[in-house]
């Protein structure tokens, strides 16, 4: 295996499954479409798609490639073969846009995601606990890049107000005016590592990948600052950067879906607060002795960071009934206590027997 193999990020946890694999090559996919996969490997570049056993054997999107992804393929005169996806070390999904449950796959194997969020009018701290739900769910560590520093008045107070929800998160300030912010952005990309930038179409990804390669590579949007261009990114490609890890540019997440996330991570005050709650089915409502009712009393947690965790609660518990249809699971959700299921089935019972 050549050096190049190893900055991009092919390490032990991969290797070891790629000798089982004897015969075939390793390669990453850098970008996708069309069933067409481009693929980084230590001969160079080359295009690939998946075998007809492959895709016989798939029974649903997580099961085919995605940018990151490292495949093991047999070269031919045309498009090289895909015969099998490496274990995943992490990934990132977002729900399809409208009312499928159907999740997309983003990108696999990254070890960091930059958030990226601008200081003018894309700032919105509802959305970063969103984006931060997502990541933390996804296996990988989120660090927070708020750019257009240049374009925003009280920088501090901004921080402050991230720093609220996201602890245990690194922040860093960039501005694409005077280069502010990119050395500590580097720091975070010793080779062999992947980070994928997410952020809504226009804060400033691409300028910061082409800063970081030092090279035009990503067109960036026009001239306009007000988030209603229309020449957004739509594409998802991986690159290597070199001297430094590998980068995923994802295009700007309209409407980030919710699936199944991890509220503990990102909602680490309320779910410590819930502990002390002294009912531990509290839905802190109206119920006596709830920690988080008595927090926001006391000034400690805002009324509306709650309200934003019970929504993506919401989300979250209905994508996951959808998605697994428990019955039982249903029930307890429809009813949110025993009595209520037992009078169910009763009821159920004596209507069987009618029958
Ligand atoms: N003032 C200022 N403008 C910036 C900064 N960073 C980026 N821009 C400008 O913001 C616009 C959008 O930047 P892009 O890098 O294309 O944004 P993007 O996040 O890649 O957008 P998509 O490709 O749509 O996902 C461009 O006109 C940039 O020149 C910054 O730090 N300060
Ligand atoms: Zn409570």
């Amino acid at each position: 295996m050549n050096n190049e193999m190893k900055d991009l990020g092919l390490n032990d946890f991969f290797l070891k499954e790629v000798k089982h694999f004897e015969g075939l090559h390793v390669g990453r996919v850098s970008s996708l479409s069309k069933g067409i996969y481009k693929l980084i490997t230590d001969q160079g570049e080359l295009k690939a798609e998946v075998s007809g056993k492959f895709r016989y054997k798939a029974t649903g999107a997580r099961n085919y490639p995605t940018v990151g992804d490292f495949v093991m393929i047999k070269r031919t005169d045309g498009n090289s073969i895909i015969h099998h996806v490496l274990s995943r070390k992490s990934l990132l999904v977002r729900k399809e846009a409208g009312m499928t449950q159907e999740t997309q796959l983003i990108a696999a194997n990254i070890d960091k995601i930059f958030i990226c969020m601008s200081l003018n009018n894309d700032f919105n701290i509802r959305r970063m606990e969103r984006y931060l739900s997502i990541a933390w769910d996804s296996g990988a560590i989120p660090v927070i890049v708020l750019t257009k520093a240049d374009l925003c008045e009280n920088v501090e107070a901004m921080l402050e107000e991230v720093s609220r929800i996201s602890i245990g998160v690194d922040v860093i300030v960039t501005s694409s005016v005077d280069n502010e912010g990119y050395e500590p952005v580097k720091n975070y990309l010793p080779s062999g590592q992947t980070v994928a930038f997410i952020g809504s179409s226009g804060v400033g990804k691409s300028t910061l990948i082409n800063a970081l390669l030092g090279q035009e590579l990503i067109e960036t949007r026009d001239l306009r600052n007000d988030e209603k261009g229309k020449h957004t990114t739509t594409r998802r490609e991986l690159f290597l950067i070199s001297g430094l890890g590998v980068v995923i540019d994802t295009p700007g997440m309209r409407e980030l879906g919710v699936h199944s996330v991890d509220l503990s991570k990102s909602f680490s005050d309320i779910d410590e607060l819930t502990k002390q709650c002294k009912f531990n089915n509290c839905q802190h409502k109206s119920e006596p002795g709830c920690a988080v009712q008595q927090a926001i009393t006391d000034g400690e947690l805002s009324n509306k960071r709650l309200q934003s965790y019970q929504k993506l609660e919401r989300e979250a518990r209905r994508a996951e009934l959808k998605a697994e249809g428990r019955e039982k699971e249903r029930l307890k959700y429809m009813f949110d206590n025993l009595r209520q299921i037992k009078r169910f089935r009763k009821a159920v019972k004596a209507k069987n027997r009618r029958r």
